[in-house]
């Protein structure tokens, strides 16, 4: 056998890992040369459905993660310690380190990346995002002559798998998650899913690929779905649009205001539930299906689209990420850093306020049945420079009347103070949703 694995988790991926590697055949070649030499769990006495090796379980990651014999640690338990230790310390033993982990990885790529430098190791993480769509490689290397100008992302199979079975069939929200559960989808705390974190963590990652610097995690403006009503897919499906949890990263054209300098481009990068058109490639991609649409100079825009959770496809990118590693392995006496494979980036990139975007929004008002309430909405949006491209009353309930507007391009920071001021007029109830549109 030629390389050892240290396969740090047995659960949804690492079961679904393992697998692949017992199982070589009809695979490539390369794949008879890894060995499952250790791997490291939390509870040993748990049942199993995969026969492993003897003697292989251990619950001491630490021993495997330090483990002379092993070439490659695999981390797969997720959360971010033991997980961030466990990586450095297989680092500081001179593994490489492969990684779904995309907490760990938003937090601490840049201790992780610097250390794994320092020691002259790879870190990889194709799984990390969009599970078995290979989009870490596609940034990395193939889109590597390109610009890249924007990412719009579905990231999140749970939340995708949500919103398309409330779409389709008026599914109830805690039901439709307990499924997404059951089937290995969502993370340990479903919050990280729901409230649009891991999509956070996800853009995060994609952004600094795609951008060439670093990103705070703290700079990501992130809503999730929990708002999201039957009502707002209903009038979003009759106004011609989905609503989807899109995770965007976009060049801003912007410079900054110090020096005007074009170097200093910002980024504007944010989650959150929106409004696409039907017509839009995004619009189409349901269940826990993900896609990364991609917009570079010259290639235009591209999309990858795949499974982005779940057994399988998640370790169809871990190993793909193992074997890109053993090959540098068995070609290289001694492993110097690929430049197509490693991370070097040394600047944080500099992100746009959100009140500076430009953007679509629809907002439901629930308003009193006062003559001229759609009147003073107009007005106050003109006040503030919101142009609306529609504005219609979708129904009565009670003595309170429902409307719904949807505007152009506007700013984000002129549309949040008319909305501030509309909420303090007498004859609005309540602003019962505002999303952004696509
Ligand atoms: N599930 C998915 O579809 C996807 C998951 N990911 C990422 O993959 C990683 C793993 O996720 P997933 O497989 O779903 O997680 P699971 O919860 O299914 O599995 C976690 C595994 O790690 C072990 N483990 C957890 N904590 C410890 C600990 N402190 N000490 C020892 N062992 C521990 C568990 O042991 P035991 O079995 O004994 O409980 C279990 O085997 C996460 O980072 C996740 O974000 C990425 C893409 C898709
Ligand atoms: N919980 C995540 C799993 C993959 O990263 C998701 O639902 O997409
Ligand atoms: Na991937």
């Amino acid at each position: 056998m030629g390389f050892k694995i240290g396969l740090l988790g047995l659960g949804t991926v690492g079961a679904g890992t393992a697998e692949i590697l017992l199982s070589p055949d009809g695979r490539h070649p390369l794949l008879q040369e890894l060995e499952i030499y250790r791997v490291g769990v939390r509870d040993i006495s748990r049942p199993r459905s995969l026969q492993l090796p003897e003697n292989v379980l251990t619950s001491d990651l630490e021993a495997i993660a330090t483990d002379p014999e092993v070439d490659i640690v695999v981390e797969l338990i997720g959360g971010l310690e033991p997980a961030r230790s466990l990586i450095l310390q297989a680092i500081a033993s001179g593994k490489h380190v492969v990684t779904a982990n995309k907490a760990v990885i938003s937090r601490y790529g840049e201790e992780i990346f610097e250390a794994a430098n320092a020691k002259g190791v790879y870190i990889m993480l194709e799984a990390a995002v969009g599970g078995g769509i290979p989009v870490i490689q596609t940034l990395k290397q193939s889109l590597g002559a390109n610009r890249i100008q924007t990412v719009i992302g579905i990231v999140n199979g749970t939340t995708n798998y949500i919103l398309t079975r409330m779409q389709t069939e008026g599914a109830d929200f805690a039901e439709v998650l307990a499924d997404a559960q059951q089937l290995g989808y969502a993370e340990a705390d479903p919050a990280a899913d729901v409230d649009g974190l891991d999509a956070a963590d996800k853009i995060a990652i994609l952004a600094s690929l795609a951008f060439g610097g670093r990103i705070k995690l703290a700079d990501v403006y992130c809503e999730g779905i929990r708002q999201v009503t039957a009502s707002d897919i209903d009038y979003a499906d009759k106004l011609g649009f989905v609503i989807k949890l899109l995770a965007i990263a976009q060049k801003n054209c912007q410079t900054t205001e110090e020096n005007g300098d074009k170097e200093n481009e910002l980024i504007s990068i944010r989650v959150h539930p929106t409004c696409v058109s039907k017509t839009h490639p995004l619009a189409s991609v349901n269940g826990v299906y993900n896609a990364i649409l991609v917009e570079g100079e010259p290639i235009g825009q591209l999309m990858l689209y795949g499974r982005g959770a779940g057994a399988g496809p998640t370790a169809s990118a871990v190993v793909s990420d193992i074997m890109n590693i053993a090959a540098i392995l068995k070609t290289e006496t001694v492993p110097i850093p690929h430049p197509l494979l490693s991370c070097n980036h040394q600047h944080y990139c500099q992100i746009a306020k959100m009140e500076e975007l430009v953007t679509r929004f629809y907002a439901r008002f629930l308003t009193r049945d006062t003559p001229g309430v759609i009147g003073k909405l107009g007005t106050c949006f003109g006040n503030h420079k919101v142009s609306l491209q529609s504005v219609v009353q979708t129904g009565i309930h009670g003595d309170l009347v429902e409307i719904v507007v949807v505007s152009h391009d506007v700013k984000e920071g002129n549309f949040q103070q008319a909305i501030a001021e509309i909420r303090a007029m007498e004859s609005i109830h309540s602003i019962a949703s505002i999303l952004r549109v696509l």
